[in-house]
């Protein structure tokens, strides 16, 4: 799952001997800045009625303590509480395109019209394709077969597991349940045992629904479609991006996380891409209650928001995509390695007439299997690395790296290994030719093993 909770303290036995890279300094304040959005994570799960601003603002006087922090935001809630200025339920709806932001002649505008410190409501497709790197598509599956999914999730969704995160000496519960899935009962085995997420396994890993499977094809045909529109539209001379695989997009694992009632939320993140790779493409459908989507741009040392105070989480403004019942938001390659997203608690909501307080989501995910732990670099701890995106340092910003789970979650002593990770043009590591090679070796192993056999038997 993404990285926006950290999971149970893992135990380093005996740390294995590799080569020992280090981090090269530059490298610390992305750390720092990866640290805040997870302290913003954790305050806005012990103070799910205020906004992220405030919860920024105590962040910052509190010399980045989330301990001395929460005290403050508790203690200052009893006196004036500062609410949200946010509207009370989604669907609080601004249309670009009203005051004639969107270009006549149709090219997507690249500017941004989010102000500082400020949140820009979208609800209309080209909004929000123009703003963000997501697009839309309202209503996506025929209406009953939307609801047939939507109501085999809520028959799981009450054997759905929080995350559970330590915060000082208090076990701290993520804010929404979820649950994996993938599309066969055997991958569901080989993720148990074979996949590593923040440094352990998963144990509950699920065969999806027969709805969802039904639903996996219509997912596959309309990212795919949208991936070739968001390419003509929006990148430079037509074309893919650097280190975006030119293969069809399949999704072969999904992420359903549950929202039951509006204070349920997940903070500012961007997804893991240890096993999806860079410039990933995930397809997000969403269910039930409808719900903000936030999403808001890294910013760069270099750019020119830098406060005073050095901080960089809030110098820019934020944009809210409303996200309805049976809305599927593509979110392309650009997404991940440059923005941050969230579901943002709600003040209240509207209850859907099948899902009640709850919204389901269902994120699918392409896994590539050139990044199966088998073949990612081991840290010190001999656990499999997690892939990471330098984002806020101009030296760096863009280039990719392996590093030790454990290096970005507070609290957690890594082995700090450190490794740059090198990809070519289509997003492929170092090794894949090795494994294309390996696999060639291996089939021809077996087709002369079948024909020995079937030679064999025949004498017999
Ligand atoms: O619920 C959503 O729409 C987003 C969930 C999410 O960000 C995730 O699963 O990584
Ligand atoms: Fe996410």
């Amino acid at each position: 799952m993404d990285a926006f909770v950290s999971r149970k303290r893992r135990r380093v036995e005996e740390p294995q001997k590799v080569a020992t890279p280090c981090i090269p300094p530059t490298e610390s304040a992305e750390q720092e800045e990866e640290s805040t959005d997870f302290k913003l994570a954790l305050l806005a799960s012990l103070h799910p009625k205020l906004d992220e601003t405030t919860l920024l603002e105590a962040l910052l006087a509190s010399d980045g303590s989330v301990e001395q922090a929460s005290e403050c935001l508790a203690q200052s809630s009893t006196t004036s509480p500062r609410k949200r200025s946010a509207p009370s339920t989604a669907g609080y709806q601004s249309s670009l395109s009203a005051y004639r932001i969107a270009p006549p002649n149709g090219i997507a505008t690249r500017k941004s019209v989010v102000k500082k410190g400020q949140t820009l409501y979208l609800y209309s497709p080209d909004d929000i394709e123009g703003q963000t790197p997501c697009s839309i598509i309202h209503n996506f599956l025929p209406v009953k077969q939307a609801d047939a999914l939507l109501q085999q999730l809520l028959d799981e969704a009450p054997t759905y597991q929080s995350l559970e995160f330590k915060l000082f000496d208090r076990v701290v519960w993520s804010p929404h349940t979820f649950c994996f899935y993938v599309n066969s009962l055997a991958e569901a085995e080989e993720q148990k045992t074979e996949y590593i997420y923040d440094g352990r396994q998963v144990e509950d890993v699920r065969q999806s629904t027969s709805e969802m499977l039904k639903a996996c094809p219509q997912v596959e045909e309309a990212v795919n479609r949208e991936i070739q529109r968001r390419m003509q539209d929006f990148y430079p001379g037509g074309k893919k991006l650097k280190y975006q695989s030119p293969h069809s997009w399949k999704a072969n694992t999904a992420f359903v996380n549950c929202y039951d009632g509006p204070k349920e939320n997940v903070g500012y993140h961007a997804d893991q891409l240890t096993y999806l790779g860079p410039r990933a493409v995930i397809g997000s459908l969403s269910l039930g209650v409808a719900r903000e989507f936030r999403v808001r741009k890294i910013v760069a040392e270099d750019d020119e928001h830098r406060k005073a105070d050095g901080s960089l989480a809030d110098a820019q403004g934020q944009i809210s995509i409303h996200l309805p019942h049976n809305s599927l938001l593509i979110m392309h390659a650009e997404m991940q390695e440059e923005w941050k997203h969230s579901i943002a608690p709600a003040q209240a909501i509207d209850p859907h007439p099948l899902a009640k307080n709850k919204r389901l989501n269902i994120t699918y995910r392409c896994y590539k299997d050139n990044l199966h732990p088998r073949y990612t670099p081991k840290c010190r701890c001999n656990i499999p690395t997690v892939l990471r995106c330098a984002t806020r340092k101009k030296e760096s910003r863009g280039r990719y790296m392996w590093m030790c789970h454990a290096g970005y979650v507070p609290g957690q002593e890594g082995c700090g290994f450190f490794q740059w990770a090198e990809f070519d043009d289509d997003g492929e590591p170092s090794w894949a030719s090795n494994v294309e090679q390996e696999g060639k070796v291996l089939k021809e192993q077996e087709s002369t093993e079948a024909s020995h056999n079937d030679r064999t038997a025949d004498r017999s």
